[in-house]
């Protein structure tokens, strides 16, 4: 069972600590909330899971009490060291007292292949952290608490203003499946901003695009009112000129706009 509020506060003050806005400490206090995120990412015992900022250690808990074994990155020092006392007594606690964003994965071993990712993210570094974990081996479940417009962002479509460069990576790789709304009560302090408990599932065959041809995707939906047969002229790289010619053979109408492309045509052009 997670802290209660009260129980949350008490532990703040005995390690002198208050929670810091910059870097998104809002506390999980709903034992359903943590039972969910388990039961999304069908936590059983020995599996291997990543989980960013574990903070006073609610989700950590109960994932080892799952059986899992945990790799945590906490940047808090003070919250490190609250962790770290629980890795001295916990053996399948992995703990990395540093940045997520130098250690998108914490001490995963590098030849682990099957992996998953549990955590209620620090909101901040949510899409930077994500870039990250996208470019390395792929977690057969994610299951992230995140900002709400983040997430409306990872599961938009084509079509939509939402739809970006994170999306078509995202759901070239993984399921969307939709997420949950989580209300404000459910953390200590309350966020100010909407929360969203979101699940992502490794597609059979994940698709990813070579890093130049991301690197492009990002800059073309930097403009993202323009037509994508000029966006890619301007572009002038051997990517951008091969995928202005296989246009038509993608289904892509040249004056269209990059939230108009769906994923699925952004990898007939990756594959071109
Ligand atoms: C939303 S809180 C989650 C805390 C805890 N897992 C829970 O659910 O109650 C985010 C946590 O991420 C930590 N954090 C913030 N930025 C970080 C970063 N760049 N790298 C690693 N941890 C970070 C915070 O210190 C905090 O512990």
């Amino acid at each position: 069972m997670p802290l209660s509020p009260s129980q949350t506060r008490d532990l703040l003050e005995q390690l002198g600590h208050r929670p810091k806005k910059q870097l998104g400490q809002n506390f999980l206090i709903d034992g359903n909330i943590v039972r969910k995120s388990l039961e999304l990412a069908e936590v059983a015992a020995g599996d291997h899971v990543v989980e960013i900022g574990p903070g006073l250690g609610t989700l950590t808990r109960a994932l080892l009490d799952a059986g899992a074994i945990v790799h945590a990155v906490e940047k808090d020092p003070v919250l490190g060291t609250h962790v770290e006392s629980i890795a001295t007594e916990e053996p399948r606690l992995h703990l990395v007292k540093g940045d997520a964003l130098d250690y998108p994965l914490g001490d995963l071993p590098e030849d682990l292949q099957d992996y998953k990712i549990v955590a209620n993210l620090p909101y901040a570094i949510s899409t930077p952290w994500m870039a990250a974990v996208l470019e390395n081996r792929l977690p057969s479940v994610m299951t992230l608490m995140l900002q709400k417009e983040a997430a409306q962002r990872y599961a938009a479509k084509a079509g939509t203003k939402q739809f970006g460069a994170i999306s078509i990576f995202l759901h070239a790789a993984f399921d969307v499946l939709p997420g949950h709304d989580v209300s404000g009560s459910c953390f200590y302090p309350k966020p100010d901003v909407g929360s969203t408990l979101m699940h992502l599932r490794r597609k059979t065959a994940p698709f990813r695009f070579k890093p130049e041809s991301t690197q492009l995707i990002r800059e073309i939906f930097q403009q993202r009112r323009k037509q994508i047969s000029s966006l890619l002229r301007k572009a002038k790289s051997d990517t951008a000129t091969r995928w202005l010619e296989s246009l038509a053979s993608a289904g892509i109408d040249p004056s269209a706009r990059p939230e108009q492309i769906d994923t699925q045509q952004w990898i007939s052009l990756e594959k071109s």
